[in-house]
Formats: C-alpha cells, structure tokens, sequence
C-alpha cells in the first residue's frame, strides 16, 4: 500500500493508506493526542478506509488557537508587501505541487481528476489574488477644524476559524485562509471529517513560503471539534461553510461572544432556459448547473425552468447528453463523473429520486446506483446523473437542496410567472438566465433574490468576484475586494494639534 507522501509517482486509485498526523500547529504535524473517537475516512471510488480521523478535543483546539495567536502578533506587524511575498511563495508552491495534491484530493473526495486539477488551479489563483489586495489595504485621512485630523486604519481580526465543507476541501480551506492572511489574521481550519487529507497540505506549503509558525493551523473533527472552536474566546471570527442547520448553530455559539461571523451555506438555484436562448449553449449550462462534483455543489442550479414551447427539443438534448456522461475510476482523464461523497449520502440521494417518482416525477434518466466494470470500483459509491421531468414547485425534489446529481426540469410560460417561482424558495445562493434579450438579461438579473446571476453559463466563479448568498444561503462574501472587508476591522485615530477645548 502507498503512504500518502506527496512525492509518491503513480498513484492509483484503491493504493493509498494515509498514516502521517493530520493535525497542523506550531509549525508542523501534530498527533492525535488520543486515538478515542476515531472515525475511519473512506475512498468514496472504492469504500476502502483511506485513513482514520482523530477528533481534536479542547486542549488540541486550545494548543492550535495559541499557536495560531502567537504568529498573528508577528505576521500582523508586519507590512503588507511582506505578507504579499509570501503569499505569492505559497501560491507558486501549490502550482508546482498541483498534480500530486489533485490526486490525493481526488482520493479522498471521489470527483474526477479533471475537476480537482481545476480547483487546485482556482486554490492557488485565490491565493495569488490576495496577496496582490495585501499591499493596498489602507485607510482615509480626513481633515478636521483647527488643523486636527483623523484617518483610519484597516486592522486585522485576530484568529479566525474557518470550518469546511466536503465538496471543495482544499479550494474551501484556501477561499478562507487567503483573505484571512491577507489582512494579517492568522487562521485554525477544520476540514469535514469526510475530507480531513488536504488541509494539512496546505499548512505545510504555507509554513514552506515562509509564514510564522502556526499561522495557517488545522485541526481534525466534527461537530464536537467545530463547537469548541466557535466557543473558543480566543476566537475572533467564524467562517463557515457547510449546511443551512449547521450554519445555524455555527452562528448561535458564535453569538454567545459577539465574533463575526460569515456562513456560506446550501442552496436550490434556479436557472431560467427562454425560448429564445441558444440552445445548446444552455444545455451545455445544465449540465454544468447540475452534475459537477456529482451534483454536490452548493450553487448547483437545480431547478431548471424551461420555456415550454422549448421543452421538447431541450429535453431530449439534455437527456443524450446525460446518458453518455463518462461515470467511473474519477482518477482516469477520461471520466467526468466520479463518486458521491459517502454511502450515506449516495443513499439519500437515492431516495430522493425514489421520492420524487412517488410524487409523479418522471425520470428520464439515471437515477440509479451505478457499479463500474473495473472489480476495484465495485464498493464504490456511485450512481447515474439523473433528469426528472413532470416536476412541479411543490415537489420534494424541487423544493430540498438533494446534493447529488439530479436535474428537475419545470416549464414555464412567462417571464413574470418564472421569476416569481424562482423566488419562491429559502434559499438564494445562485440564479442563472439563458436568453439572447439583453434587457431581459438584465431584468431578470436584478429580480432574482440570489447572491449571483449567471448570464448565458453557469457555475463559473473566477476569484475576483465576490461569491456568497442571500436568504437562508448565507452572508458574508468570498472572493473579490469585498472579503476584505469581511476579515479585518477599521479604526479610527483622531488626532489635536490644538488645545482641547474642555467643557469642564
Ligand atoms: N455556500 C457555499 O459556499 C457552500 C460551499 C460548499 C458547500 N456548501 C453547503 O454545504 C453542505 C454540504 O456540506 P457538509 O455536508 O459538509 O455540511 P455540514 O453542515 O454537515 O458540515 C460542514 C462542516 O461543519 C462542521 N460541523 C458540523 N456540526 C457542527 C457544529 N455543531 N459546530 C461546528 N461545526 C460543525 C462539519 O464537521 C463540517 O466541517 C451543503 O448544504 C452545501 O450547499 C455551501
Ligand atoms: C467553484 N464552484 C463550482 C463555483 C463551487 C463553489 C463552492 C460550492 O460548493
């Protein structure tokens, strides 16, 4: 069996065991201090262990928030420019190191290798982004009467925790971290304990660019980890990543001592397919709406709105084009569908579909567990990417963000009626529209309640704009100039050079 050393050549689906401590702080790998409470971690392409999780408990998450407190007061110290060096260091690391961390992404995730390669990308972009933002924060002088003055200065926070979700270990860990260090915050990272393998590589190519020690800390766990953290008074801020219950209770505990707090959470986007769009163009942005990372993508756009005059002609291209999407070993440069996450999840998704069938769905394709040819692929937790017609708004399948890989298609007649069903949802994460009326375009933009309007594509977030939901999907933003904001605090220094002029 392989050992998940990085410089392994030719790692190959169902080879990896990965035993090195998973733990990051003071500059290197911790051990679990205690083996209790160990969960194994699967290769979702084959249900083998890939390695076993060990929760942190409080002196763990303590030990990681005092390291990470000790390197903030120097890297906060230093200048912008300094900060920005080394991040640049760190985002050409993970440059060179993008194949082999894609792989072990691949490994523990289950998507397909073409995916991850581009997440990675997207990681080391992220990075490179905010070290460009790091030498230009800077505050306002404002002039004030009888030559006193004030200006202000844009700090950093302190510690911030950053909690992951499964779907984008590493890309989540780096969207976090990358405007945290930015604004001169250290930050403690919790990975899901289904993906706990690429934070830590992370850490170790900050900790290789030249950061203090104990800057960019990981600890492994679950809910108990993750409420110690946003418990944690050494804590300055939360950001997480996940779930609309468990952004809830991230929020609720953050409360308890007024952190700040940025949720990006779930979503059940709506795209909107107008009779006059192009249409290949806008299967094309279905199927990427809808069957990325197996479907487990939080702005998936998975209610799609189609025009009925169009529905016929639209269906049977998705439909084709669904059937011969290349499900398999997510290793292969060839496959583009790899597994779900867990079984768990693979068996909800399967009951979702099952549900929507009893409420008078009708599947026109997948939908099933799917078993590859190749023997090693035979646990593996996978199924065929899904298209329901005969859906309608008050269908479970349509109203539940299902996280897997299933498209409900709903006609429409008008572009008021769609907007308003569009709308009409907790949620408000994504939007997107395919017509070729600009001004339609554009109206139906600005009337969608969602943090993004896709135009004529979907699911394309470039790091310079911001990214984040509306509604029940969250607040805060991630990406773009914005999210500075989002990490750092302002102060204010006024200064006399006169007399005071006392009252008393
Ligand atoms: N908006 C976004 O940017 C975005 C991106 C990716 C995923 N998501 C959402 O994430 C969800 C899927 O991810 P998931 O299943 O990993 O979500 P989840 O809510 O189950 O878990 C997310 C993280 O929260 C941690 N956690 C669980 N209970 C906690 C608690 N009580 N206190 C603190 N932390 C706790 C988990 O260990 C994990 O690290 C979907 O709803 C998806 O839409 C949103
Ligand atoms: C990179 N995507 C596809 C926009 C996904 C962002 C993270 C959501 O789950």
């Amino acid at each position: 069996m392989e050992q998940s050393n990085l410089d392994l050549p030719g790692t190959a689906t169902g080879t990896m065991v990965v035993t090195e401590p998973l733990n990051f702080w003071g500059g290197q790998r911790v051990k679990p201090r205690q083996q209790a409470n160990a969960e194994p971690v699967f290769e979702p392409a084959t249900g083998r262990v890939l390695c076993q999780m060990f929760p942190c408990g409080s002196e763990e998450v303590d030990e990681a928030i005092k390291s990470a407190h000790s390197a903030y007061l120097k890297w906060s110290k230093m200048a912008g420019m300094e900060r920005a060096r080394i991040m640049l260091e760190a985002a050409r690391i993970i440059r060179e190191k993008r194949d082999k961390i894609a792989k072990l992404e691949v490994i523990n995730n289950g998507k397909s290798i073409t995916e991850a390669v581009v997440d990675i990308d997207v990681a080391w972009q992220c990075i490179e982004y905010y070290a460009g933002m790091a030498a230009t924060l800077a505050g306002q002088h404002v002039q004030l009467p009888g030559g006193a003055f004030a200006y202000t200065r844009r700090e950093a926070l302190g510690v911030c925790v950053g909690i992951g979700a499964f779907n984008y270990p590493f890309q989540i860990a780096a969207w976090k971290s990358a405007p945290a260090l930015a604004c001169g915050n250290a930050m403690v990272f919790k990975p899901s304990p289904m993906t706990p393998v690429t934070a830590v590589l992370l850490a170790e190519i900050y900790k290789e660019a030249g950061v203090p020690e104990g800057l960019f800390c990981v600890v492994q766990g679950g809910a108990d980890t993750g409420s110690l953290l946003c418990h944690h008074p050494g804590v300055a801020k939360v950001s997480f990543t996940g779930s609309v219950p468990t952004g809830k209770k991230v929020m609720e505990m953050s409360a308890k001592s007024v952190k700040h707090v940025t949720l990006e959470l779930g979503g059940k986007s709506p795209l909107l397919i107008f009779k006059d769009c192009e249409l290949e163009n806008a299967v094309k942005g279905a199927l990427m709406a809808n069957f990325l990372t197996q479907g487990q993508v939080c702005c998936n756009g998975t209610r799609v709105y189609v025009q009925r005059e169009i529905m016929p002609q639209f269906l049977e291209e998705v439909v084709k084009r669904t059937k011969v999407i290349p499900v398999g070993d997510p290793l292969l440069d060839d496959t583009r569908m790899g597994a779900l996450i867990s079984k768990p999840q693979l068996d909800k998704v399967l009951a979702y579909v099952n549900q929507a069938k009893k409420e008078g769905a009708r599947v026109l394709c997948g939908g099933d567990p799917f078993v590859p040819s190749d023997p090693k692929l035979k646990g593996g937790y996978f199924m065929s990417p899904c298209v329901l017609d005969n859906c309608r708004d008050d269908m479970t399948c349509v109203k539940e963000e299902i996280f897997g890989p299933v498209m409900s298609v709903l006609p429409f007649d008008t572009e008021e009626e769609v907007i308003q069903r569009a709308n009409n949802s907790p949620f408000g994460l994504a939007s997107g529209v395919f017509t070729r009326d600009i001004s339609r375009a554009h109206r139906v933009a600005e009337n969608l309640q969602a943090g993004t309007c896709f135009i004529n594509n979907y699911n394309i977030s470039p790091v310079e704009v911001p990214f984040g939901g509306y509604k029940m999907s969250g607040f805060g933003r991630e990406n773009g100039q914005v999210t500075i904001e989002y990490y750092s605090q302002l102060k204010t220094v006024v200064v006399e050079m006169g007399d005071v002029d006392s009252l008393f």
